[in-house]
């Protein structure tokens, strides 16, 4: 996967050289390329926001610098991402579908944002998703592409050592994980789940599935509702 991601601050992406991402980029799965915006301003200050049309509070990101870098990168085949509050929700569905895209481009905001007539420009030549992490304001949409390449990074394929992670892991079926229990089984007068340590593994399973379908019922019964006609009966028992 090639991943090119425009920003005025690209060291705040620094963080995407160490652990599984560093190695993804390392053997090929990731093609990771972060380029400054300010590289595409022609003005001694390096200019790259102005007032915006109709007043109202801060900096609005200019067009130009933004179709200049854009024109760099973007093809038919690219899928333009745009941080923003007002964008789709992200969620491990969505980490999936972009996983099997060959072309991510991110255009990293600041201030109030950028200026309306970059994403529709680009909207003519690919497709282009705005995306938000959740319902609370960040100052720009570096720590969105943090959370979206980590999430898609570790997707795919020969990325996690184990893929059968993936399948037990939170949200991966729709249910938040069992709680995890490594050595020592004594710590601190706390002791590990008796099943665990049985080696009946069928027993081990079913009592990892009652932990999840309960954990989620307590802390996410929106996620217990949406995946509710994919239980069985042993599943509602439990419940
Ligand atoms: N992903 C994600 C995000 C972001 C995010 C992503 C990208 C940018 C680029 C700039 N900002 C800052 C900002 C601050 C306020 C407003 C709202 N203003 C209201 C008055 C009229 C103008 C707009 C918009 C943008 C960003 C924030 N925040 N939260 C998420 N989940």
């Amino acid at each position: 996967m090639r991943v090119d991601v425009f920003t005025i601050f690209p060291d705040y992406l620094a963080p995407l050289e160490l652990s599984l991402i560093g190695k993804a980029r390392g053997t090929g799965a990731l093609d990771l390329r972060a380029t400054d915006l300010r590289d595409f301003t022609h003005d001694v200050h390096r200019t790259v926001d102005d007032t915006p049309y109709g007043g109202g509070p801060g900096m609005v990101m200019r067009p130009e610098p933004w179709g200049q870098a854009l024109d760099t990168v973007l093809t038919p085949s690219s899928l333009l991402l745009v941080p923003s509050p007002a964008g789709r929700r992200f969620d491990q569905a969505m980490a999936h579908e972009l996983a099997l895209e060959e072309h991510l481009v991110f255009a990293c905001g600041r201030y109030e944002g950028i200026d309306q007539r970059v994403l529709s420009h680009a909207s003519g030549v690919c497709r282009v998703q705005e995306v938000s992490l959740g319902d609370y304001v960040l100052f720009g949409g570096e720590v969105a592409v943090l959370v979206v390449l980590e999430a898609v990074t570790r997707l795919l394929p020969g990325v996690l050592g184990n893929a059968d992670s993936l399948l037990e892991e939170s949200h991966a079926a729709g249910l938040l994980e069992a709680p995890m229990y490594t050595k020592p089984a004594e710590w601190r007068g706390h002791g590990v789940p008796e099943i665990l340590r049985s080696g009946d593994h069928a027993k081990i399973a079913r009592w990892r599935r009652d932990q999840a379908l309960l954990r989620t019922a307590q802390q996410r019964p929106d996620l217990l509702k949406q995946c509710y006609d994919t239980l069985d009966k042993r599943d509602l028992a439990t419940l």
